[in-house]
């Protein structure tokens, strides 16, 4: 069956600390996290903004996180006041929290794969 992928990717800078971690990720400092997000989908659909079936998900929904915190993004926020108390702020959750907070808003049937990562050596890939 033929399928489109989309592929996007945006950065925010957040402070976070790791919860009872026994060094220095454990004391409040930041990152410029880089996020990429696939959606595939062998249907297109309308959004928000278009109300023809034309695309798999608005990019605009997509990218919700880069926005500044005081708009409902992560930038510029402190993650651990952020994000809900079943989520720790390692990148492993993080990517997490954008995946369940992504779905939410793109339609349902889109398959998701969130990437996430806080230096330019590691990252951590998260999907269902
Ligand atoms: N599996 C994970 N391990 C670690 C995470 C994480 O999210 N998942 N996070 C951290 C810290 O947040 C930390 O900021 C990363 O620090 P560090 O590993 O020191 O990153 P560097 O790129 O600076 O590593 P160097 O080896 O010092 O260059 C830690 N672990
Ligand atoms: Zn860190």
């Amino acid at each position: 069956m033929s399928k489109w992928k989309l592929v996007t990717e945006f950065t925010f800078d957040s402070a976070h600390y790791i919860r009872d971690y026994d060094g220095p990720c454990g004391r409040m400092h930041g990152h410029t996290y880089t996020v990429r997000l696939e959606a595939t989908s062998s249907t297109l659909h309308a959004s928000e903004h278009c109300p023809h079936p034309v695309m798999v998900a608005d990019f605009k929904s997509l990218r919700w996180a880069k926005k500044d915190v005081t708009k409902g993004g992560l930038d510029h926020g402190i993650l651990n006041d952020i994000l809900p108390d079943n989520y720790e702020t390692t990148a492993e959750m993080i990517a997490q929290y954008i995946y369940d907070e992504t779905k939410k808003r793109i339609p349902e049937g889109v398959q998701l794969k969130v990437a996430v990562s806080e230096t330019p050596n590691s990252w951590v890939e998260y999907e269902e």
